[in-house]
């Protein structure tokens, strides 16, 4: 699957497809279930499976303060976990001003019929699309005669009655709960990112940590988690990790740092993946990196008895 990111000269095997349009960030269980809904049109009309999304997101780009704006995944992410869906294109545009202003008729007539000539077409029951979000399901479903394409709405994918949605599931990592977050999002909340240099003063209490350093640093969550470690050569580990300021030892940046359970090797450079199991507690200031270092042994403690029951 590559990256399309023009409209322009679109090769010739992404036109008169099955289409889905959105920002699937987290790609949680609704957006899995649209996807296999398009998986499923694209295997009957043997026709070619593409999604549409954007970058940035509609609401990052109208966002003032774009860092505030976070995200479930990264967009390297996000295209690794619509990959393994069985998507087969994968379009994203620039959102800019231009595309903030475009009707959602246009978008309609000069994106999805003129450029992506568009066969069939679908979309969540509530997805708003265009200028001031005035697209939704009825226009598309309006148009279809005209344009020659068939549209399908997908009825909300819900839990305990509430919409699974990504503005829920952010909120739900803000608040710290990781295991109704974990159930919308159908996996572990997880964050990758690269191995880079700490003060090096975790070793010297005898918890090396490996500083994750990812381009987005606006975490979410805040505390110490058990964690499962994913390198990217599929070797999986278990370990403990803290997300915070490390008030002990006055940090000032909220930094990632993890300490791998039974684990001595260099992995400086190393891109990890680190899946959030659980919550053991808040991060907190302590008088000497002695009291630090008991809690962490009670920290990891909890790490193993909790593994052993697994
Ligand atoms: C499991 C775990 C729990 C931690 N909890 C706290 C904490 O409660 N308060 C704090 O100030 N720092 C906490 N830290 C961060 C340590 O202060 C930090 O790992 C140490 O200072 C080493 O930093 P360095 O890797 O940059 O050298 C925690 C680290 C880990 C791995
Ligand atoms: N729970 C759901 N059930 C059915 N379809 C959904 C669900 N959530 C999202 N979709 C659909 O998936 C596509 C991509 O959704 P998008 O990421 O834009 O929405 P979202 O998850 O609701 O995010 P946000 O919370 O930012 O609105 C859209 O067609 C949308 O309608």
């Amino acid at each position: 699957m590559k990256i399309i990111r023009h409209v322009e000269n679109l090769p010739k095997r992404v036109c008169g497809s099955v289409i889905t349009i959105g920002n699937f960030d987290g790609l949680h269980l609704g957006h899995q279930n649209i996807l296999d809904e398009v998986s499923n049109y694209s295997e009957v009309f043997k026709l070619k499976s593409i999604l549409v999304t954007f970058q940035p997101y509609p609401e990052e780009f109208f966002s003032k303060d774009k860092e505030k704006v976070f995200k479930i995944n990264n967009l390297r992410d996000k295209y690794t976990l619509i990959a393994q869906k069985g998507i087969e294109e994968f379009v994203c545009l620039q959102f800019n001003q231009k595309f903030a202003n475009m009707s959602a008729y246009d978008f309609i007539e000069n994106i999805l019929v003129k450029k992506l000539k568009a066969k069939i077409i679908i979309i969540g029951d509530d997805f708003k699309f265009g200028y001031r979000r005035e697209g939704c399901f009825q226009l598309l479903k309006k148009l279809e005669s005209r344009y020659h394409y068939k549209t399908y709405a997908q009825d909300s994918y819900l839990i305990n009655n509430e919409r699974v949605s990504s503005t829920a599931i952010r909120k739900q990592l803000i608040d710290g709960d990781l295991s109704q977050a974990s159930s919308f999002l159908g996996r572990n909340f997880f964050i990758t990112g690269t191995v880079v240099h700490g003060n090096k003063l975790g070793r010297t209490i005898g918890f090396p940590t490996a500083n994750i350093a990812t381009k987005n640093t606006n975490y979410p969550l805040r505390g110490v988690f058990i964690v499962m470690v994913e390198l990217l050569n599929n070797t999986k580990l278990y370990g403990v990790a803290n997300i915070g300021n490390r008030p002990t030892i006055d940090g000032k940046k909220i930094v990632l740092e993890v300490h791998i359970l039974n684990f001595g090797s260099d992995i400086y450079g190393k891109r990890l993946r680190v899946r959030f199991l659980k919550k053991l507690r808040n991060e907190m200031k302590f008088e000497t990196m002695n009291d630090l270092k008991q809690q962490i042994n009670i920290d990891m403690n909890q790490a193993k008895n909790y593994i052993k029951n697994k």
